[in-house]
């Protein structure tokens, strides 16, 4: 029995779990290791481990409120915003907890946020209703988990408003995407809460909620409608996490207490034993330039079509090995749709680029300037990807195809 392990600079627990959990079947450290094993590094030894623990936490507050109001969708809590995509009660909620845990945990210095909603539709008379909710459903959160705070709607309006950081190429800046997938948020399938930590322009942290994504294997079905109403059992919910340089790992989303597991993207090099996933909606990626990279690779298996970053998150632990995503031309990307399932990625092992094969640079302020889409796999067929992109993805096909 060969046992290999990265020693770390910081203290190693001398316990190693044997995993059998949350790797779709699949080893999840490859490379000459028959027994896969959970190095897990204490936090105060990471340069960024206090941070990571409070982002964690901040994630996982996050999630269950998201999970709450998932679970009582009506229509009238969602509004839809002027570039026609959805945005809920639970996209505001969770905002406004993460900046309320993360500005907790470190009172002491002010909090840049680069986050995607901001307040300006709730303090609108029309949006009166829609704050007192979700003032509520904060405050019920907080008196589950015992937290022993109240808010008022005015201080609600503050925190959302805290995620209107530009980020930029110096100093610290946290990257939320409080729930992404707000489309299969609505739709019953999968979303992510997404926190990361831009140190210097580089992420350095990453952390994915993702409530309604398998802890084992997944399927076609785990991205369509009926993913949210199988999320009740303990083996759903997945917690991926990464700080930079000390690799990516995987845990129950619910148990906290739970022995989070070091995960690895699929070490695989032939397309034809490869699995691509993309996007639900063709309306962010296209479907048609996607299955004509396939088709140029090689790709026989059929597409895994999933909502938000768990695509990254999958990709990480080896349940498939290629992520790709053509949105429309015009389209701007937002760090905050990629920084965490970024940083979680390359620290699996996997690499993450525009379709040009320039790696993703987070330094910029809200936006990624990219050449084309984004394509990530193991570093292998990457390299293939980039070949495929370079003939088929030259020119992507209008929107909605
Ligand atoms: N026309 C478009 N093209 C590409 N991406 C789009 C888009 N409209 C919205 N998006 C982004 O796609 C994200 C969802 O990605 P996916 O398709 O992988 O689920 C959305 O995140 P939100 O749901 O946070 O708004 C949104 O930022
Ligand atoms: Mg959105
Ligand atoms: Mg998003
Ligand atoms: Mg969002």
């Amino acid at each position: 029995m060969q046992i290999s392990l990265r020693q770390h600079s910081g203290r190693v627990r001398s316990t190693y779990t044997v995993v059998t959990r949350l790797c779709c079947g699949r080893p999840l450290v490859r490379p000459r290791a028959s027994v896969n094993v959970a190095v897990d590094v204490a936090p105060q030894t990471l340069q960024y481990g206090k941070e990571l623990e409070n982002a964690k936490v901040a994630v996982r507050l996050a999630s269950k409120l998201c999970q709450i109001v998932q679970r009582q969708l009506s229509a009238e809590e969602r509004a839809d915003k002027k570039d026609d995509s959805p945005v809920t009660v639970a996209d505001y909620g969770a905002q406004a907890v993460v900046a309320w845990a993360l500005q907790r945990a470190d009172p002491s210095s002010r909090l840049s946020m680069v986050a995607e909603e901001d307040s300006a539709e709730l303090r609108q008379p029309a949006g009166r209703n829609m704050l007192e909710r979700i003032t509520q459903l904060i405050n019920s959160v907080f008196a589950e988990a015992k937290v022993g705070v109240v808010l008022t709607p005015e201080e609600v309006l503050k925190l959302i408003d805290l995620g209107d950081s530009q980020g930029g190429p110096t100093g610290r800046h946290w990257v939320l995407d409080p729930i992404d997938g707000t489309r299969g948020f609505v739709g019953m399938r999968q979303y992510a809460v997404c926190l990361g930590m831009l140190q210097d322009g580089e992420v350095v942290l990453g952390v994915l909620g993702c409530p309604n994504l398998p802890q084992g294997p997944v399927g076609e079905q785990d991205g369509q409608e009926g993913a949210a109403q199988r999320a009740g059992g303990s083996d759903v919910g997945c917690l991926f996490s990464a700080h930079r340089n000390y690799g990516a790992y995987a845990a129950p989303l619910w148990d906290e207490h739970a022995e989070p597991v070091r995960i690895q993207v699929e070490d695989l090099s032939n397309p034809r034993e490869a699995r691509f996933m993309e996007s639900v909606e063709s309306r962010h990626s296209s479907h048609s330039t996607t299955a004509a990279m396939a088709e140029e690779l090689g790709v026989v298996l059929p597409p895994l079509r999933m909502d938000s970053q768990v695509k990254y998150g999958l990709l990480s632990r080896g349940c498939a090995s290629i992520f790709m995503r053509f949105p429309p031309p015009t389209y701007k990307e937002k760090i905050w749709d990629h920084a965490a399932g970024f940083v979680i990625v390359e620290e699996a092992g996997g690499r993450v680029t525009d379709a040009g094969g320039a790696r993703l640079d987070f330094s910029r302020g809200r936006f990624l300037q990219l050449d084309r889409g984004i394509i990530a796999a193991p570093p292998a067929l990457h390299k293939q990807l980039l070949q495929a992109a370079s003939k088929v993805a030259a020119a992507p096909l209008p929107s909605g195809q």
